[in-house]
Parts: structure tokens; sequence; C-alpha cells
């Protein structure tokens, strides 16, 4: 696969990033991972420092900063102007086109339209999503898209095989699993990554209480998210209270999901994390994010023993949390206040609001 700076590239309109906010708020210290430094020749000190440091940040948090990726800024920044192209670029009637069947399929291909998920108090979600498959040619994309479908394609390429790879490699070894045991998991397969954005008028704010997607752990094993300016995701710290969490140029947020709890039984958990409005001087801002969602695929995840016999597999699970994600009907937990709860496959999953 060549790398992102070979080709010559199609021109895209500049999507100007919101400059950071003055407001003081409560960040949270995540790790930062220097990715750069983790190679098979690396000093035998470095490496198990490395695998040191992802575990406990995976322990502690379940969200670390990588730098050092393989991307520069200005490749980033490019990607976050192609980022932002299926939400200014196309119009209404291309976007019903490429409508994805969440519902139906339980796969997230396509434009997820906004008002699809139910936050709180009967109003629905601003979000507008548009997913792609990393094999683009798996679905239509409207047409401004196509002559950058290569590239989106390698982009996907590079953070499966760049990043997520030596990052998979880390978490193995700090189970005490063999370098490649996750790797083999991930297989260049069904992965996806998605373009996300969030506008939303004052009255549907004060409905949710500034609530803009409800606290939730991801379903694959890892996310990888871009970071930008916009001040609006937290993480729940182990006290119960959200901690904002910073941007960092050019830095990717770690996130890890249910897959990566399950696959480490439970060393590894899975962060609760949401999305509130931003503070008032970013509020003016549209706000991007540009995703990369991962879900081992290649073997049955959570297996089927004596004991749990409706364990589900590592695809019934996507599905099904695709399917019912900010649909289902969720009950107030009787034990934990602002916790509502379903159950999918016997597993209970939580929400926090
Ligand atoms: O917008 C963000 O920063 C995070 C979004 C998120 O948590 C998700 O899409 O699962
Ligand atoms: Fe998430």
């Amino acid at each position: 696969m060549p790398s992102l700076i070979n080709a010559p590239l199609p021109p895209v309109r500049h999507y100007e990033a919101a400059p950071l906010t003055k407001e003081r708020l409560e960040y949270v210290d995540l790790p930062i991972i220097d990715l750069s430094s983790f190679t098979a020749s690396a000093d035998p000190d470095v490496r198990t420092h490395l695998v040191a440091q992802v575990r406990s940040a995976m322990a502690e948090y379940g969200f670390f900063y990588v730098l050092n990726h393989g991307l520069s800024t200005a490749q980033t920044e490019r990607m976050f102007d192609i980022a932002d192209i299926p939400f200014s670029e196309v119009d209404d009637d291309e976007k019903k086109k490429y409508q994805s069947k969440l519902k139906e399929t339980g796969t997230q291909q396509g434009y997820k339209p906004r008002q699809y998920y139910h936050i709180d108090n009967g109003i629905r979600d601003q979000i507008e999503i548009y997913a792609l498959n990393h094999d683009v040619n798996k679905s239509g994309h409207p047409a401004v898209l196509q002559p950058l479908l290569p590239e989106i394609e390698r982009f996907a390429y590079h953070n499966h095989v760049n990043v997520l790879y030596p990052i998979l490699r880390l978490l193995a070894l700090g189970l005490d699993l063999s370098e490649d045991s996750l790797v083999e998991l991930h297989k260049w397969e069904d992965i996806s990554e998605s373009y996300v954005r969030y506008p939303r008028s004052d009255e549907e704010e004060e409905k949710t209480n500034n609530l803009w997607l409800k606290g939730h752990t991801d379903i694959g094993s890892l996310t990888f998210l871009y970071s930008q300016p916009i001040a609006a995701l937290q993480i729940r710290a182990k006290d119960g209270s959200w901690k904002w969490v910073k941007h960092i140029e050019n830095a990717i947020v770690v996130n890890a999901g249910d897959a990566i709890e399950f696959l480490s039984g439970g060393l590894y958990s899975a962060t609760i994390h949401r999305v509130v409005q931003p503070p008032a001087d970013q509020r003016a801002y549209t706000r991007l994010g540009l995703f990369y969602f991962l879900k081992p695929l290649s073997s049955p995840f959570l297996q089927r023993t004596a004991e749990c016999a409706e364990a589900p597999t590592m695809a019934e699970w996507r599905k099904g949390r695709t399917k019912s994600y900010g649909n289902a009907e969720l009950k107030a937990s009787a034990i934990n206040l602002g916790v509502e709860e379903e159950y999918l496959n016997g597993v209970l999953i939580k929400h926090y609001v």
C-alpha cells in the first residue's frame, strides 16, 4: 500500500479548525505514548517501559494519547478537510440516497441522519455521521468523495497497520500473551471509520442538560479519535465525576471498548465516555470528528461455554449493539443513580446520563 505522501492529491477545501477554549476546564491527565519508540529493534528496556505504560493507562483510564503515529500535522489536517466533505459538500437528497441501514443490518456504512438516537426527555441527537468500511468499494459514496476514496483507503490502512498493530502488540505483551495474539484477531477486514459532527439548538441543550451523547462504552476493541480542538469529550473517572479530554495537536486519543474488555478477561476495561456541549467560546464552531473504529472479527470472541451458553460472537455483539444503540428501551438502574440499563445477549449494558 503506497504511503500517503506519494500520489498527487486532488485539491480539497480547507476545514478551519476552531481556536482553543479560554475557559478553565477540569481536564483528565491522560498518559501519552510515543509510538515511534516501539520498534522491533528498540532497546528491550524501552519496550518494557512502553508495555508497562500502556498497561497502566488501560487499567487506570482505558484512554491514552498516541503521538508520532506516522502522519504529519499537515497530513492529519488534510484528513479533517476530507472528513468535512460528506457534510458540507453533499446536499440532502444525495445524503438520503446513501443513508445507512443501522436498524436493518446492524452495520454503519453511509449517513446516520440526525435525530436517530434518543438522548433524554424526548430529545433526539443532532449528530450526523458518515461511515465507511475500509473496503471503500463495499458501498456507494456521494460523487464528491469518489476522487478521494484511494486516499481514504490509504488512511484506513495506515491506521490499521502502522498504528493499531503496534498498540495491539503492546496490549498483548501487557497481558503476557504472545506479541501477535491480538493482531491476529484484527485482520484487515470489516473495519470502519467515520466522520461526525454535532450542531444543536438552545432549547434542546436545556432539555438534555447539555448532553450530546450519553455516557457509553464503545462496541469494538479500540477507537481512534483524532484529537480536535473543540472541547466536548469527557471520560468518567473512577469516583463517578466527568473530566474533559484536552486537545493535543496531531495526537490520536485511543479509547478502549467492550471487545478489548472481553478479550482481556476484564484486565483492560472499556472506558465510559460522553459528549457534552462545548464551552461558550467554542459554541459557534462546528465540531468535526475523524474516527477509526476497530472491531475484531476474525474469531468468535466470547467463547460459548457451559456456563455462558448465550455468549455472543463478535459479529453478533457488534450488530446487536449497533441496531439497539440510541433506540433500545432503557430501564433506570435500581442501584445506581443516573445509570440506565439494557441487556443484550445476556450481557448488561449501561448508559450514563
Ligand atoms: O465525539 C467524540 O469525541 C466521541 C464520540 C464517541 O464517543 C463515539 O462516537 O462513540
Ligand atoms: Fe464512543
